[in-house]
């Protein structure tokens, strides 16, 4: 396992005001994880995903104590167009990432700009739209697409770039129930077939936990929970319960067992463990 992030005692405070939005974050991200973060409003989690992609501080006035280490080496000593091939984002309204007149164009624009050969290219935007289920809207403005599409091909246009990692703020808190499950469908077919470091922000937990094996909670610019799916629930301190919407799989096994230790999540695992329960009844 490769070490692709490692922030060390991070502090941010945004142009003069002593409001730390991040304070003292400890965090180092592997190749290949799937990350969730989570936590209530103004947490500071778009400040972490904006410091992750290096863009606080180069593109903020602020406060900046701490580091952040990229493959190793300080993310402020790489130039922009290093960092955007190494580090993808993806924000959670898609219209505000387009800037041209087709799909083909929006996944092309960044490959051209990073100066890659034509047929590499062609070979990447063949590869994101299968990859994304685009293949029959290349022609398409992308401004006429539905909320669901237009997500899949800011995320196919991150991807064609082949990051060696992906962060998506709240990629469908402006979607509909039908495309937000488009999006998940994408990333757990992303976490299935690459070997990315990715990053969700989100506060639609029950689809979250689905793709994620890690999973932190930012509280007030603080790292208050970093643990792996299967304990994240359990070590929640009781006051981020209601700002968070603690997955329904949870709550439920919750109410049915009192049984100390790690508690199921994922849909698969709790209906394993209401079998059991059954059985032994
Ligand atoms: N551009 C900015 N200038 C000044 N303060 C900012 C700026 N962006 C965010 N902040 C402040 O930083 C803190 C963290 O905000 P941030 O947007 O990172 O939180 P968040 O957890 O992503 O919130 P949300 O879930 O509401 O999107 C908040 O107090 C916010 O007001």
């Amino acid at each position: 396992m490769t070490e692709v992030i490692a922030i060390k005692d991070l502090s941010w405070c945004y142009g003069d005001s002593e409001h730390r939005a991040l304070d003292g974050v400890n965090l180092t991200l592997n190749s290949g994880e799937f990350v969730g973060i989570v936590g209530p409003n103004e947490s500071g989690k778009t400040t972490l995903a904006a410091a992750m992609k290096g863009i606080i501080p180069q593109s903020f006035n602020g406060v900046y104590l701490g580091s952040v280490d990229l493959f190793g080496r300080p993310i402020v000593d790489y130039d922009a167009a290093e960092c955007a091939s190494l580090v993808g984002l993806v924000f959670s309204d898609p219209d505000a990432q387009f800037t041209t007149m087709s799909v083909e164009e929006e996944i092309t624009f960044g490959l051209e700009n990073i100066g890659l050969p034509i047929d590499v290219i062609g070979e990447r935007l063949e590869w994101a739209c299968e990859l994304a289920g685009l293949q029959r809207l290349l022609t398409k403005s992308p401004f006429e697409l539905s909320g669901g599409q237009k997500q899949r091909v800011a995320i196919a246009g991150v991807l064609a770039m082949r990051p060696k990692v992906i962060i998506l703020d709240e990629p469908t808190s402006m979607l509909d129930p039908v495309s937000k499950a488009g999006v998940f469908a994408l990333l757990a077919q992303v976490k299935k077939i690459l070997d990315l470091t990715v990053v969700v922000i989100e506060h639609n937990l029950e689809q979250l936990v689905e793709v994620c094996d890690r999973m932190i909670l930012l509280q007030d610019g603080k790292i208050a929970v970093d643990a792996p799916l299967g304990t994240f629930f359990q070590q929640i301190p009781a006051s981020a319960r209601d700002s968070i919407r603690v997955p329904g799989t949870v709550t439920f096994f919750d109410l049915i067992s009192s049984a100390p230790g790690r508690a199921p999540v994922r849909l698969d695992e709790v209906t394993a463990a209401c079998n059991e329960l059954l059985e032994t009844a």
